[in-house]
């Protein structure tokens, strides 16, 4: 596998292919990989010539500068787990090689981005928007996989992708949870054995809310009755909604053939956790 640390380095390898007709897969990540992560790659590498994984910690989607300064890092571990999967390609740039300066460029997904994750965390999708853009730009991948536990980032840049006329194509893959059914997620490795179960609640309240939904019961009592259960175990919760899969409009009931997913944000031990499941398929 090769590890390509600039720009010039990516330019030079895709130039130096020894034909024009090979495909390639991108896959995106801020690295401490897991199964969720690999699973991306895995489709990646079914479905491409050449699969290139990016690890890069992106400063401008951090609205929290903790956060940030305690994202996982396991590097080592990443390159042997991305060689094991027949990866290509690592493109692990520094700070400098992707913001040489301050962009003074920002994202507004008019529609998407104030309810959810945009709402509690400003700035973020901007900062999404423009990593996924020079990412796309540097690559230029036919095809670029993201996992759908980050569902509104998934309708965001099907919205990027689309209002920029790049010529890539976005696919999706479901969400790979441990046996517990907790999603994997890198910043669990932020948590104990006793608070990887107390984030149980997260699915729990998840597939609860599916449930009774479906039954007929009314949403807003659906997410008062989880609130109170989330205030018993003293776990944050940030946001429950029910939203349109692909418009993330807010909804308080469900409807035939309209797609829709619960999505949920808490915190377990400072640590914050996004989780969803989908109620309603398309
Ligand atoms: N459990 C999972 N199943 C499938 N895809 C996932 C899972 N977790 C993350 N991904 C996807 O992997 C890509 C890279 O995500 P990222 O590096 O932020 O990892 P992460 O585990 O989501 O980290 P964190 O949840 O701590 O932000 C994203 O497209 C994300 O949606
Ligand atoms: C897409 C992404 C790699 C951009 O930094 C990140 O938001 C993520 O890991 O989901
Ligand atoms: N997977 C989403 C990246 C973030 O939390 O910033």
């Amino acid at each position: 596998m090769k590890i390509l640390r600039t720009k010039e380095a990516v330019r030079l390898f895709l130039s130096n292919l020894p034909n024009n007709q090979i495909s390639i897969g991108l896959v995106p990540t801020m690295g401490a990989l897991h199964k969720g992560h690999l699973d991306l790659v895995k489709k990646a590498r079914k479905n491409s010539d050449l699969v290139i994984v990016s690890i890069f910690v992106n400063p401008t989607q951090f609205n929290n500068p903790e956060d940030f300064a305690k994202y996982p890092q396991t590097l080592d571990k990443d390159v042997e787990l991305l060689k094991e999967s027949k990866v290509d390609c690592l493109f692990l740039p520094e700070l400098e090689e992707i913001y040489p300066s301050k962009p003074r460029l920002s994202f507004k997904f008019e529609g998407l981005d104030d309810v959810l994750e945009g709402e509690f965390r400003p700035g973020h999708f901007s900062g999404v928007g423009i990593i996924v853009s020079k990412l796309l730009n540097i690559v230029k991948p036919h095809k670029a996989y993201f996992g759908q536990k980050d569902l509104q980032q998934v309708a965001i840049i099907r919205q990027l992708v689309a209002d920029l006329s790049m010529d890539v194509e976005i696919i999706t893959l479901p969400t790979i949870r441990e046996e517990s059914g907790l999603a994997l997620s890198s910043r669990n490795m932020r948590l104990s054995e006793m608070d990887k179960v107390r984030a149980l609640i997260l699915i729990q309240s998840l597939n609860k809310a599916k449930e009774e939904l479906l039954s007929g019961k009314n949403w807003l009592s659906i997410r008062d009755k989880i609130s109170m259960d989330f205030a018993h175990e003293n776990i944050d919760l940030e946001y429950l909604e029910l939203v349109h899969t692909y418009t993330m409009e807010k909804l308080d009931a469900v409807a035939p053939q309209v797609p829709c997913s619960v999505c949920i944000a808490a915190y377990v031990s400072g640590v914050r956790l996004i989780d969803n499941v989908s109620v309603i398929e398309a």
